[in-house]
């Protein structure tokens, strides 16, 4: 029996680097449907909010409550990192291998893995070095990677940032199926057009703490901080 993740909430948390606070204090509740889609400029703490919730970055003050221990919410999580981190393996091994480190036989793993190269059109590459495969079919693969021990939860930092339009709508169809079986996504974006595609909830993050928030289609129709409303613009925040 798989414990509930949701809700998460943040009460002053913060990651901080030699002195340097990167993201915090954050005070924010997530509950558990849906796509949450992370914007800000450049700088402003995208990365860093994500491995801390994530708990790849060390909390250096506040706190971070899950609705199950913390140990427990960590096995249940993935991350996808902006630049897709492959095994020197074929692009079958580099799938099988967070199964088997997770208990499953070598059979039901490939069996799995062939299932899910499928479902994201990398079925004829099976054998193929992972190293050799273009930066879309990387991060499709990268996807399927987190995605085949269904976690609960996906983080995902800039995962098209370097695609070109095809390789990005492949990778949304991928993340809106995902969502569509109980996956929660949280995401960052520099790209509007995407995160207006995806949300359901949007953190606006300024300086390393959230500056506005909500459910997407208000957020989008009228934010309620000028910074937002400008940022959505295309405007210059700082
Ligand atoms: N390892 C680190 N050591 C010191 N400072 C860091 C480190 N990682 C990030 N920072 C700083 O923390 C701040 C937030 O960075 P972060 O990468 O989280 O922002 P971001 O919104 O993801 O940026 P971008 O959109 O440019 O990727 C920046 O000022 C960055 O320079």
């Amino acid at each position: 029996m798989v414990s509930e993740l949701f809700p998460v909430t943040m009460a002053g948390a913060r990651t901080s680097r030699r002195g340097t606070v990167l993201v915090g204090p954050i005070d924010l509740t997530l509950e558990g449907r849906g796509t949450c889609v992370v914007i800000g400029p450049n700088g402003s703490g995208k990365t860093s909010f994500l491995r801390l919730l994530h708990g790849a970055a060390r909390l250096t003050g506040g706190s971070i409550t899950w609705a199950c221990p913390m140990q427990e919410a960590r096995r249940q999580q993935a991350f996808v990192f902006q630049r897709p981190v492959m095994l020197r393996r074929t692009v079958e091994q580099n799938l099988i291998y967070p199964l088997v480190i997770h208990g499953t036989s070598r059979l039901d793993a490939r069996a799995r893995a062939r299932e899910w190269a499928e479902k994201v059109a990398l079925d004829r590459m099976l054998d193929r070095q992972a190293s050799i495969l273009s930066g879309g079919e990387q991060q499709k693969l990268a996807l399927a990677r987190a995605l085949i021990s269904d976690p609960r939860l996906v983080f995902l930092d800039e995962p098209c940032s370097s695609l070109d339009g095809r390789a990005t709508r492949e990778i949304e169809d991928i993340l809106q199926s995902a969502k569509a079986r109980g996956t929660r996504l949280i995401m960052s974006t520099h790209d509007m057009g995407q995160a207006r595609r995806l949300a359901d909830q949007v953190v606006f993050l300024l300086r390393g703490k959230v500056h506005d928030q909500g459910d997407a289609p208000e957020f989008f129709d009228g934010p309620s901080t000028s910074q937002a409303r400008a940022f959505l613009k295309g405007d210059i925040v700082e």
